[in-house]
């Protein structure tokens, strides 16, 4: 049984129906069917060039499909952390300013802007951020548009050890806290397993789908991601990491701590 349970089974939140994205000829999605459920975590894994970046743009919009159908349940509010963010060096832009662009209560505000331990650097100059303080920015700034749909393309980008094992917990608490669903891209077969719903497995087409613990058991799976790293799961309240996140005694509830200023 996963570690991570989710039993609700109602009208999907959005829904991808025979998804096919074709660009210079080349076939990069076929035949895509795909749902997510509301408070539901769901991880897309898969190789290089599988197809996964190019699915979460079909649902978010930036990316038109060449067949099939994006079904939505109702108006969505879709937030989306990228693996890339570069803003322009010339951009006079505060991490405040990035933040300001999305409008919520100020106690929700301050709330996101500590558990992700940004409070700090919200006088800083996004450019001048390093890796990880930019992924935390971006995931507080796509919390503070209070998503149905949190989508997040590698997030752990640049944080260090201890740092990605708190967002992982974090990331676990944000169904609960507050009611969105998560879908992620990662590469963490450890994250896959102990702090997921459920996993997609992508490679242009679906391979396979289900459980973490039932999907490596998969051959299309094991042809991908080989049979020597099996993960088992832990029944614990943290994502199972060997480096996982130690309870806080200032504040038991799932955060991440500001980056250490040397
Ligand atoms: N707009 C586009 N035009 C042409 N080819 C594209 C376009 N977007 C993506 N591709 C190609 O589609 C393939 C899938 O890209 P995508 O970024 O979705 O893969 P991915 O699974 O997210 O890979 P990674 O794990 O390396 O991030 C790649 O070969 C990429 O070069």
């Amino acid at each position: 049984m996963s570690s991570v349970q989710h039993t609700s089974v109602s009208t999907p939140l959005i829904q991808l129906e025979n998804i096919s994205v074709r660009r210079d000829e080349r076939d990069i999605l076929r035949n895509i069917d795909f749902a997510l459920q509301a408070k539901e975590i769901v991880t897309l894994i898969g190789p290089n060039g599988a197809g996964k970046s190019t699915l979460i743009k079909v649902l978010l919009g930036i990316m038109s499909p060449n067949k099939g159908k994006v079904h939505f349940s109702k108006k969505l509010k879709l937030a989306y952390v990228p693996q890339k963010f570069n803003p322009s060096a010339s951009l006079p832009l505060r991490v405040q300013d990035l933040l300001d662009l999305e409008i919520c209560a100020a106690d929700l505000r301050e709330e996101i802007s500590r558990d992700t331990g940004i409070q700090k650097l919200l006088s800083s100059k996004v450019q001048q951020l390093s890796g990880g303080e930019r992924q935390r920015v971006l995931l507080a700034r796509a919390l503070l548009r209070q998503p149905d749909i949190l989508v997040l393309d590698e997030p752990m980008q640049g944080l260090d050890i201890q740092s990605e094992a708190e967002l992982y917990d974090y990331v676990r608490s944000l169904p609960e806290r507050y009611g969105c669903a998560v879908l992620m891209v990662s590469h963490d077969l450890q994250w896959v397993m102990q702090g997921t719903h459920r996993v997609v497995c992508l490679n242009k087409h679906i391979c396979c789908s289900g459980l973490p613990e039932s999907i490596q058991q998969h051959p299309e799976y094991q042809a991908i991601f080989g049979t020597q790293r099996m993960f088992y799961q832990h029944h614990h309240n943290h994502c199972g990491h060997s480096d996982h996140a130690e309870p806080c005694s200032h504040d038991p509830r799932p955060h991440i701590h500001p980056e250490p200023k040397v």
